[in-house]
């Protein structure tokens, strides 16, 4: 998408109050594009000059239609539900964003006669626990039962709705709809509020004393900037100029450097302050413990809607080796993922008054001394007779 090209253009980001659509949106305002922000949530943080929100549930189609301003040339459909944590139990709540949602933007992209789309699908589409070594598009979707979770089989189920609707023909005669699709691998970066978070926060409770799987075992990440890079990228090659090249077609983001799940996570554990736990246990172990961990939500969750530690799908996410080639992408789209590390993530949580400070240490280490000496205490008290602790 040039920004000398087509100033005039308008582009629509569904769920951009979120993480990755809301930094979409700023990379397009700052290139210069029309920005409308559709979400039921609005951004964490302040909306730049230029950008538009509007509020709205993509389960309802008015909604969806009232965002369309101006000329929109191309929706970025971004907004989903249910990719973590228990938000990955609410079923319902899943199908109606993930699915009918989806419907309900192709028909407001038919009707309103936007030409392309780009859908952000995730790496879930063909995974569901099984090793995948340099995987690449010709991957069969997981067949949907097999998905041990329901965000998954949703994003599966709408991705294919979406390359479906590829080559359909536009209300009152405007053309035809072009769509694709991007499979991201886990998002980071500075700000992130899902995953990061939570991470944190089992660090900061101690909570972070082990981790699970083969060492070896390798999974990806893509810095939020290289997913707005591909983006914009897969946008482009929507264009006629572009041989419509990325017209029907998915394509695996990330920044294509496979890493171990834990030792991604240690430049974080180790910035802030704290210890990279030395302990690992099998994964079978803590896939039965997320059963179990569901089981309870399950029973338990409509009294008490608690966060469960770890649920099937993380515990694959982060135990099994599944990572894919970016050859397509780089062909077909120009993508080249940049460099980054996850500095600017520690920072991040230092200015927002995480880390383990030098004083906060030492009186860990006095409470866990104190702790000591009560126990030595216990035990000496236990070898006295009755007689000398009563005169104590
Ligand atoms: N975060 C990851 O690691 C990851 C990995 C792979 C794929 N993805 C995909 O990337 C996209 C962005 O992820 P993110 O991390 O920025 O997530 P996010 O949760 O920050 O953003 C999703 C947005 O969708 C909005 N939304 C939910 N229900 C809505 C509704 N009924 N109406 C309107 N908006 C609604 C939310 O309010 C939220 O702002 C999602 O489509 C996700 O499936 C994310």
């Amino acid at each position: 998408m040039d920004s000398q090209r087509s100033p005039n253009e308008t582009v629509l980001i569904t769920g951009g109050g979120g993480y990755f659509g809301f930094r979409l949106g700023c990379a397009l305002n700052l290139k210069g594009f029309h920005v409308v922000l559709f979400d039921i949530s609005s951004p964490a943080q302040t909306i730049p000059e230029g950008i538009k929100f509007v509020h709205g549930d993509i389960r309802h189609l008015a909604d969806v239609e009232k965002a369309f301003h101006g000329n929109v040339t191309c929706v970025f459909h971004v907004a989903s539900y249910g990719m973590s944590g228990r938000e990955q139990l609410n079923r319902k709540l899943i199908h109606e964003v993930n699915v009918r949602g989806t419907d309900n933007v192709l028909q407001a992209c038919q009707r309103r006669g936007v030409p392309r789309l780009v859908y952000t699908s995730t790496f879930n589409v063909i995974f569901g626990g099984q090793v995948i070594r340099n995987g690449d598009e010709s991957l069969p979707y997981l067949p949907l039962h097999l998905h041990p979770d329901h965000y998954s089989r949703t994003k599966s189920i709408a991705e294919k709705k979406v390359l479906e609707a590829n080559g359909t023909a536009l209300e009152r005669g405007k053309g035809v709809l072009r769509t694709c699709a991007l499979r991201p691998a886990g998002i980071y970066g500075p700000g992130e509020q899902r995953h990061l978070p939570r991470i944190v926060s089992y660090i900061e409770r101690g909570l972070f004393k082990f981790v699970y799987g083969d060492p070896r075992s390798l999974v990806e990440f893509v810095h939020v900037d290289n997913l707005v890079q591909a983006h914009i990228l897969a946008s482009e090659a929507l264009r006629a100029d572009k041989g419509h090249v990325a017209s029907g077609q998915p394509y695996f983001i990330s920044d294509g450097r496979p890493v171990n799940n834990f030792e991604f996570f240690r430049p974080l554990v180790e910035g802030l302050g704290y210890t990279f736990p030395p302990t690992r246990l099998p994964l079978g172990l803590i896939y039965c413990f997320a059963f179990l961990t569901e089981m309870v939500h399950f029973i338990l969750g409509r009294l008490y809607n608690f966060q469960p530690f770890l649920t099937r799908t993380e515990v694959y996410k982060t135990g099994v080796t599944h990572y894919c080639s970016l050859e397509k992408a780089r062909k077909e789209l120009g993508y080249e993922a940049q460099p980054y590390d996850l500095q600017e993530v520690v920072e991040w949580f230092e200015a927002h008054g995480h880390g383990r400070s030098p004083d906060s240490r030492i009186s860990e280490c006095c409470v866990w001394g104190g702790l000591l000496g009560f126990l030595l205490v216990v035990a000496a008290l236990t070898w006295l007779p009755p007689p000398v602790i009563l005169l104590l």
